[in-house]
């Protein structure tokens, strides 16, 4: 099977620091994968590149086997790719409902019907068929991350890259948060960018473990937890204890 995404050689420094070097990661259609790594490892400055936000120095990204490296990020998202929690923006003073119809149209045009129709499954799916009235504003800080999740489904995306979609949620939206990614997984391939280990064990097919700029290990999560190199990297920071 040819990996749905795919860097080759991936590279991007600042003033001499090398944020990423070098990086080969190839990603499998229907996985959930679990990108980790120390503060300062390089996830945010890697999936920028994946997304189109940041340019690479050197290095491809390939998604369905197409090079995508010099697309711009709208672009990337018209082929499949969403990235929660940067490119769909929430506007606070629409419903939830509005919201996610925004998301929807750009995927189903006018059509009302379907837009409707994908509203209230999106809403559904992340727990939120209740709140749809609601101003995004006056949401709980866990449901609007919810809903950055819906308006990312709305889009039918084939690859779906979650950014630290747990911080700042309580144990039971957590608990609904895996329920959900449990739910989409087969559906589409899943990046999981998440510092709380016990998610990660949890949901992750397998993690790839980014060091200072590098690919430091990759693995199953039984191997990663075992792994020397990942535990001495993670040695006495907050991580190791999750
Ligand atoms: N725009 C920038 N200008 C200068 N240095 C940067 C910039 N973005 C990132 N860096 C540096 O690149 C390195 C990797 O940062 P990055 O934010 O990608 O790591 P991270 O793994 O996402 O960290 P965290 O878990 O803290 O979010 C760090 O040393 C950081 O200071």
């Amino acid at each position: 099977m040819s990996p749905i995404l795919e860097t080759r050689g991936l590279s991007r420094s600042f003033h001499g620091l090398r944020a990423v070097h070098d990086v080969d990661f190839a990603l499998e259609a229907g996985e959930i994968r679990a990108l980790i790594g120390p503060n300062g490892a390089g996830k945010t400055t890697f999936v920028s590149m994946l997304i189109g936000r940041l340019a690479a120095d050197a290095g491809q990204v390939i998604f369905e086997g197409r090079d995508i490296t010099a697309l711009p990020d709208h672009r990337r998202v018209a082929l499949g790719m969403a990235y929660t929690f940067q490119i769909t923006s929430v506007f606070s003073r629409l419903t939830a409902a509005e919201n996610v119809a925004l998301a929807a149209r750009r995927r189903l045009g006018g059509d009302r019907a379907a837009v409707a129709r994908e509203v209230a499954t999106a809403l559904e799916r992340t727990g939120l068929a209740g709140q749809g009235e609601v101003a995004a504003e006056d949401l709980s800080y866990g449901h609007q991350r919810l809903l950055e999740i819906a308006m990312g489904l709305a889009q039918h995306p084939r690859l779906l890259i979650l950014d630290e979609p747990t911080q700042g949620l309580a144990e039971t939206e957590i608990a609904a948060f895996k329920a959900l990614v449990r739910d989409l997984a087969g559906q589409t391939t899943i990046l999981l960018i998440e510092h709380n280990m016990a998610v990660v064990m949890e949901l992750a097919h397998r993690i790839t473990v980014l060091n200072f700029g590098e690919v430091l290990a990759e693995g199953t999560p039984a191997a990663i937890r075992a792994d020397r190199a990942v535990q001495e990297a993670y040695l006495g920071t907050e991580a190791a204890h999750g």
